[in-house]
């Protein structure tokens, strides 16, 4: 269903939130996750897809072709927090997929992740992408997508994605907060957009030896082919060209599908700036991203 106005932020769990993610939360939070689930975490704009499509072809490429053609990769990969009127809540789209396992996405900081899946041990694919790059998507995706709080222009948002008042909270927390949980949970793959892009066949490698697939080189070398991003862009089930609230004439889903796109946004101030913040947000980690490759 359309939205009339754009969704407010507000302060959920120390998070900023809209309604569209904190409304069915009682579900969310007592989800039960099962152990041969995945779940594939990402803060916005990352790689999300992109990685929801690689894994729906390594399990279910193979399977009937109606699949691949009639079902779009957000019915395949339910969003567990996502709750709008008028269609099937992640919670009850993931309650109900027929198949096994079951691919979930998620874009929570780590600490709001439903318990069940760190109790049941299921495998976690965090997919991060550089702060730069990411805050770009973030905005032209704002700027289609009535579902999220209105945009600004380009300043006022990179401002407001420094602050961390970005739907899902501070970038630098969520990538930090992965990368810290990665340390003690070792079913976590976390993987980088960056790396995605350079190569896409290696990590695809790295994805089926994480999950035990022995995918043969044939089946990765097409399903690497199948995941660039011309593909994906002409593909109805992959491009979001099937969601009301996005306005593909004001930005498309997939926009460009570049590292390095920053260059073309941020003024030689702000990047000053935001390397100054990046430096003081970052200092305790040991998490490093590539702005170019
Ligand atoms: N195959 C492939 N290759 C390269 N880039 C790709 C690919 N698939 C998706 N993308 C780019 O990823 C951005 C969308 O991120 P998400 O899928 O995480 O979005 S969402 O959070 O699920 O809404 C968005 O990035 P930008 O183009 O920079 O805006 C997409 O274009």
């Amino acid at each position: 269903m359309k939205p009339t106005s754009r969704p407010e932020l507000f302060d959920f769990e120390g998070i900023s939130m809209t309604h569209y993610f904190t409304d069915n939360w009682e579900k969310v939070k007592n989800f039960q996750a099962r152990p041969d689930d995945i779940l594939i975490a990402t803060y916005p704009k990352a790689g999300t897809t992109w990685v929801s499509y690689i894994l729906d072809l390594l399990y279910f490429g193979n399977d009937a072709p109606e699949r691949q053609t009639s079902q779009p990769i957000y019915m395949r990969v339910p969003f567990l927090e996502a709750c709008i009127q008028g269609v099937p809540s992640g919670t009850e789209l993931a309650d109900n997929l027929p198949t096994s396992p079951r691919l979930i996405k998620t874009h929570l900081p780590v600490q709001l992740v439903p318990k069940s899946f760190w109790e049941q041990n299921s495998r976690v694919v965090y997919v991060a992408r550089n702060a730069k790059d990411n805050a770009v998507s973030y905005f032209h995706f704002d700027r289609m997508n009535m579902g999220e709080p209105e945009p600004g222009n380009w300043n006022t948002y990179l401002q407001k994605f420094m602050e961390g008042k970005k739907v899902f909270g501070p970038w630098f927390d969520h990538v930090n907060g992965w990368w810290e949980k990665k340390q003690t949970y070792s079913n976590l793959l976390y993987m980088f957009y960056e790396d995605l892009a350079e190569d896409t066949g290696r990590e695809v490698e790295r994805l089926c030896s994480f999950l035990g697939l022995s995918t043969s080189v044939e089946e990765r070398e097409k399903i690497t082919k199948g995941v660039q991003f011309d593909a994906m862009k002409q593909n109805k089930m992959t491009n979001y060209s099937t969601v009301p609230v996005m306005d593909f004439k004001i930005s498309p889903f997939m926009r460009k599908g570049k590292v390095g796109d920053w260059k073309n946004h941020f003024t030689v101030a702000q990047n000053e700036q935001f390397d100054e913040v990046y430096k003081q947000k970052m200092k305790n980690t040991t998490v490093k991203f590539r702005t170019e490759i």
